[in-house]
């Protein structure tokens, strides 16, 4: 693989702002001895002590939303306010473990049949490598940090090449935070140097948001130096609607929640599923609300128009997967124009149409595209919702929610939703099945990858 270079290029404009060097081998080796160093004292700090430290981390996420908000604009390009929202989503992140950490990380009984007692402990494992995405800079290291700053675990953390303002200005929080030095690490890794981290035997496991094709490698990397993974990766999850009374308040909810940050979510609904009688008003509603969007600056946020994706390459791989579509007589409805010029905007657009020998039918749609399918039963929807390589999220909706519900439950995914696009909050667990990756984030099950369950026996 090529060396990466880490550099903030604004996609509104296309041009670079900054460029940070990547990190010398010394400086992969220093972080490494650091995040050893670190986990030596961190894992026998109180729980609660931690608690309070991951405590202050939430609260700068909220005192500095503003200013990490308009950072993340800048590096790649959603709406100011999504930005400042997500860095606020942070600190319900942070402060959800620090809450309720203590709670989850507590010893377990269990019914000992020979007369001792037994415990089942949760201890942390030791330093781990968070390589993490730049759809969502902060939110992603926040749900790979929280739960494992409070479990004892320490953290060597490799961000997107596209990030590093995002990554700086996360260590700074932390060590402002007074999170211990050693215990939370950025380095501006190359791939090489990624390779040369999960190799190290001082490292115990890797958490890796990103792509199917990302998360293959990291995967057998892991495997083949027998460290634990959690790989969270792409989706194509389906949006059904299996009946509605007001489609353009169905249209609204599908439209709203494609279009969040620029259609660059693994879990946005990139397949929307819709019953034959509503079909025609739901592209109509969804056209309404796509049609005659202008490009416009994300910092200012201007109604009626649309923000840049993340770069210009993601552009061009979007248009070309809709082209293809186009060529091979799906309908484009509305948007699918790729702007001239070197920044990154890509009109928001509808397609039908798709069919199995379109690119668009199986791979992830990484952008504001949404594409619509007609069905005419249940099972139908079902078995078009489950034809997809991915199992992240999917939702079914319907006047009847036990209908809907029957539906949900044959989803194969790892997050099914009745009469919601998908329930999000640090409380909701997170991940998916099939090529999705495995593993959970957030939640009490986010608490539970990378600990040592350790049976504490004394007998009698
Ligand atoms: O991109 C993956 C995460 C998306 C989300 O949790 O909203």
């Amino acid at each position: 693989m090529s060396a990466p270079t880490y550099k903030v290029l604004n996609p509104a404009t296309g041009k670079i702002v900054e460029e940070f060097p990547t990190a010398t081998d010394e400086q992969v080796e220093q972080a490494l001895a650091s995040a050893q160093s670190g986990y030596e004292s961190w894992q026998n700090v109180d729980i609660n002590e931690r608690a309070k430290i991951v405590s202050k981390v939430a609260q700068l996420f909220a005192d500095k939303a503003d200013e990490l908000g308009k950072i993340m604009t800048l590096e790649m390009g959603k709406p100011l306010s999504e930005a400042v929202g997500e860095a606020e989503y942070c600190k319900d992140i942070f402060e959800y473990f620090a809450t309720e950490g203590p709670t989850l990380a507590a010893d377990q009984e269990i019914k000992s049949f020979s007369g001792g007692k037994a415990v089942v402990q949760r201890r942390p494992v030791g330093p781990l490598l968070g390589i993490m995405p730049w759809n969502f800079p902060l939110y992603q290291v926040a749900r790979f940090a929280a739960p494992n700053l409070m479990l004892g675990n320490t953290i060597v953390l490799k961000h997107a090449e596209s990030c590093p303002r995002s990554a700086l200005a996360i260590q700074e929080i932390m060590d402002e935070a007074g999170v211990p030095a050693g215990v939370y690490n950025n380095v501006f890794a190359t791939h090489d140097q990624i390779s040369t981290i999960i190799a190290d035997s001082r490292i115990q496991g890797v958490s890796l948001t990103g792509s199917e094709r990302a998360g293959a490698i990291i995967g057998e990397q892991a495997g083949r130096n027998l460290k634990k993974a959690v790989l969270e990766l792409g989706g194509s999850d389906p949006f059904v609607v299996l009946d509605s009374n007001d489609v353009a308040g169905i249209a609204e909810t599908a439209w709203g929640f494609r279009i969040d940050n620029t259609g660059q979510a693994c879990n946005s609904n990139k397949r929307m599923i819709i019953m034959e009688d509503i079909f025609d008003d739901f592209v109509t509603e969804l056209t309404k609300r796509a049609d005659g969007l202008t490009p416009g600056d994300p910092m200012a946020e201007v109604d009626g128009t649309f923000a840049p994706m993340s770069s210009r390459k993601a552009a061009e791989d979007l248009h070309a997967q809709v082209q293809d579509a186009v060529s091979k007589g799906a309908t484009l409805h509305t948007g699918g124009v790729l702007q001239d010029g070197p920044a990154a905007y890509y009109s928001p657009a509808v397609l039908s149409g798709v069919t199995k020998d379109m690119r668009a039918y199986y791979e992830e749609l990484f952008g504001p595209v949404a594409v619509v399918y007609k069905v005419s039963s249940d099972e139908q929807a079902l078995e078009l919702a489950n034809d997809t390589i991915y199992g992240l999220g999917g939702s079914v909706h319907s006047t009847d929610e036990a209908r809907a519900a029957k539906v949900a439950m044959g989803l194969q995914s790892g997050m099914a939703n009745v009469n919601s696009p998908a329930a999000e909050g640090a409380e909701m667990p997170f991940g998916g099945v099939k090529r999705s990756g495995f593993g959970r984030e957030l939640g009490p099950l986010g608490m539970e990858e990378f600990v040592n369950k350790r049976l504490f026996y004394i007998g009698d």
